[in-house]
């Protein structure tokens, strides 16, 4: 089936609540990459308690009304909850229409690449174990996140593209089924995506990564702004380990879709960006985020990248970049 005709099974956008922002909680900015399975717990929480403040009326934070009520690693009791107090409560005073999706970082990377998930070829035995193996890791980062959105009172619920049904063709997206992130966003929750291990048409399987799951759910939601957290401030010339690597305020893209770097103005006429990519990221890391994010501002969408936990995101997830010294890469529209 062509994107466009899935995209026409959903349900009508216009009958939700616009969505105000699209986040990407990177792998990078969330997890400590060189471990395996390690959660930067700081730089969640970080993200988490920004995401509560961007969605608070007016930036007044309320009563952060805890929603993880399961037990957790060394709680002998498991969490006290105020039934009584929450039943009088009127609401949570929070503007939540935002979709967050998260990548996988330390999380999936590792057991896609050791197995060649991404590369497909399901009747081999070791892609299909590394599918499992894959799910297995994404998913419990996934629960993670969830919880730590929970616990800032963020109504979260957790949402894998695998098993909502989305697939793919030769990497790209085929079939796509937001139903259920559309009705989870009418009725005031905020879904929680992540990149993914998918089914594949022509390969068996491969990975979807959360960038390109933010640029389809970009054109399916028209947020006012997307908004990428990761562990650098922004899209360098160069990969930010050169000392000489430069920040780029902006990048403008035209109708066509090609880009430009329209801030600073780089000597020699500099056009291009170098970028590195680690051996096991198996969704191509920065060049992914930069043709995604590329798509997305053709859409008239502007995207704001920068760095987790600083005053920057806070800004970011607000939709405050305007002023200048606000640290981050916008991408925009030439038009
Ligand atoms: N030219 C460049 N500009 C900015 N970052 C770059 C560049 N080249 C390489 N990088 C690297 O890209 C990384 C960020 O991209 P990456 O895809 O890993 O981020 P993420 O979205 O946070 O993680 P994940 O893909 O696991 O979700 C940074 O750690 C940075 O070192
Ligand atoms: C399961 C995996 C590896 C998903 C990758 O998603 P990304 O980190 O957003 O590129």
């Amino acid at each position: 089936m062509a994107e466009e005709a899935a995209q026409e099974q959903q349900t009508d956008p216009a009958a939700s609540r616009p969505v105000r922002c699209i986040v990407k909680l990177g792998g990078a900015a969330i997890t400590n990459k060189g471990e395996l399975e390690s959660i930067d717990a700081a730089s969640l929480r970080s993200a988490c308690a920004q995401l509560r403040q961007a969605m608070s009326h007016g930036g007044a934070a309320g009563k952060v009304v805890g929603m993880d009520w399961s037990r957790r690693p060394g709680d002998p009791t498991g969490p006290v909850v105020d039934v009584e107090g929450l039943s009088e409560m009127g609401g949570l005073g929070l503007d939540s229409n935002f979709v967050v999706v998260h990548g996988a970082g330390s999380f999936g990377h590792f057991q896609a690449s050791r197995s060649g998930v991404h590369k497909g070829g399901l009747h081999s035995t070791l892609v299909k174990a590394g599918f499992v193996a894959t799910r297995i890791s994404v998913t419990s980062l996934n629960q993670e996140i969830v919880r730590a959105l929970a616990r800032e009172g963020i109504p979260s619920v957790g949402m894998s593209p695998f098993a909502c049904g989305w697939s793919t063709k030769q990497r790209n997206l085929e079939s796509v089924d937001a139903s259920q992130i559309m009705l989870s966003l009418h009725v005031g929750f905020v879904p929680v995506l992540h990149g993914d291990a998918v089914l594949d048409e022509l390969l068996d399987c491969t990975i979807l990564s959360g960038d390109v799951i933010i640029r389809h759910l970009a054109q399916l939601l028209s947020p006012k702004y997307v908004v990428f957290l990761t562990d650098v401030h922004g899209v360098y010339d160069r990969p930010p380990s050169d000392p000489n690597a430069v920040l780029l305020r902006e990048i403008a893209v035209d109708e066509n879709g090609s880009w430009s770097i329209v801030k600073p103005a780089l000597k020699g006429n500099k056009k291009g960006v170098e970028i590195s990519v680690a051996a096991h990221d198996t969704t191509g890391g920065m060049e992914t985020k930069i043709l995604e994010a590329a798509a997305i501002a053709r859409l008239g969408v502007d995207v704001y990248i920068t760095k987790v936990g600083t005053e920057h995101s806070l800004r970011a997830l607000k939709g405050d970049t305007s002023s200048e010294d606000w640290l981050g890469t916008v991408i925009r529209s030439s038009r």
